[in-house]
């Protein structure tokens, strides 16, 4: 029986290689796959959470970073609750590219939608984008801002855990709640709702 309360869209994006597929395996799997190939247009996973005793459920869109693949992804941010941008913070171009991304989403998702940048493959001794960069361009584009490692499960069920708990508390009130536990940095008061598909509705 699929007795949740609220059902979120999260979309993935960033360039490819950054781990975005990972992320979401290690969140709905509990694993690292070994030799991941680069995903195909769209791909999605499903996974419940239980917060405050209500059950959320997460459909989660995992899009191919790849350029040729773009108009196809395009596509799925129209509809998305929240947006997780990754870039790996041990390749600098996939940091350069954070602008583009953005220009993306103001054109293609909802101006509601939950924004987090994600600074994945923490575990790599070979980082080119100090955490205070990565925090600094998210608290300038009004995000959320959080590092993973998808191949160490570092912040991974954080980082999911945090979004359907922001979005239900969204889909509740109407705004965003104080939020003081320092889990998502960078916080910004937001006053949007999200429409949200609710099952008790
Ligand atoms: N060290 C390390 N490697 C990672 C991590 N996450 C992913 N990788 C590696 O990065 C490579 C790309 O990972 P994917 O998850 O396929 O990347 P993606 O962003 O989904 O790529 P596209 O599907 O092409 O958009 C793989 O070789 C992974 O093993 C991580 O947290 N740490």
């Amino acid at each position: 029986m699929d007795d949740y309360k609220f059902l979120f869209k999260v979309v993935l994006v960033g360039n490819a290689g950054v781990g975005k597929t990972c992320l979401v395996r290690r969140f709905t799997q509990g694993l690292f796959p070994p030799g991941q190939g680069a995903t195909i247009g769209v791909d999605f996973m499903i996974k419940t959470v239980e917060i405050d005793n209500e059950k959320i459920k997460l459909q989660i869109w995992d899009t191919a970073g790849q350029e040729r693949f773009r108009s196809i992804t395009q596509s799925y941010y129209r509809s998305a609750h929240a947006l997780i941008l990754v870039y790996d913070i041990s390749c600098q171009p996939t940091f350069d590219c954070l602008p583009d991304w953005l220009r993306e989403i103001e054109e293609y998702a909802s101006s509601k939608v939950l924004r987090v940048l994600v600074g994945n493959k923490i575990d790599r001794d070979d980082r080119e984008i100090p955490t205070r960069v990565g925090e600094d361009f998210a608290q300038r584009h009004n995000m959320y801002y959080l590092e993973t490692s998808a191949k160490e499960s570092d912040n991974v069920e954080k980082l999911f855990n945090q979004i359907a708990a922001e979005l239900m508390e969204q889909a509740r009130c109407k705004e965003l709640p104080r939020y003081d536990d320092g889990n998502l940095q960078n916080m910004n008061r937001r006053t949007t709702s999200v429409d949200v598909t609710c099952c008790g509705n």
